[in-house]
């Protein structure tokens, strides 16, 4: 079985098993700020369980390139994790199915610049990948007890292609 993933452009509708899609299309929901601003309003199933709370961090990533060797995948048991980039970059990210508990084929999206991801909780995912530098990303996640991470290290890396 070919161990290749070949990236694809990143949709809601692809997507939308996985998490929402953040970016600023079509006409705004509200105009506001006196007719200054549109507001593209509440576009993520946020979650951060009965115990947490939203925490906003700034990452700071290492840029990767393809070919990419996926490694590993995780997932966050207790809520979900929103990666905003600083910067009008694309980056890529990784997500699979769970399959009893396990990552099925995972698919690798690639965002335009200026689009965002949230991903839903425990969803599998890559951990965050920049394709290019500053790899400056606001990350709404859940701040909370108990262990919100779980890692699944493949046998074989998966390879990530353009
Ligand atoms: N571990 C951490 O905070 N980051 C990962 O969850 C990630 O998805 O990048
Ligand atoms: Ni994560």
């Amino acid at each position: 079985m070919s161990r290749e993933i070949r990236t694809e452009p990143l949709t809601r509708d692809a997507f939308a098993p996985f998490g929402d899609v953040i970016e600023a299309v079509g006409p705004p929901d509200r105009i506001i700020n006196q007719g200054l601003c549109g507001r593209h309003h509440d576009l993520a199933r946020l979650d951060f369980g009965a115990e947490g709370r939203a925490g906003i961090s700034v990452f700071d990533a290492e840029p990767r390139v393809l070919p990419y060797a996926l490694e590993m995948v995780e997932r966050h048991p207790e809520g979900s994790q929103a990666f905003l980039p600083m910067s009008l970059a694309s980056f890529l990210v990784i997500v699979a199915p769970d399959e009893d508990g396990r990552p099925g084929a995972p698919r690798a999206f690639v965002t335009t610049p200026g689009q965002g991801i949230n991903l839903l909780r425990n969803t599998w995912h890559g951990v965050l990948t920049p394709l290019s530098a500053p790899g400056l990303f606001a990350v709404v996640d859940r701040i909370g007890p108990g262990d919100n991470l779980q890692e699944h290290w493949f046998d074989t890396p998966w390879r990530v292609i353009g």
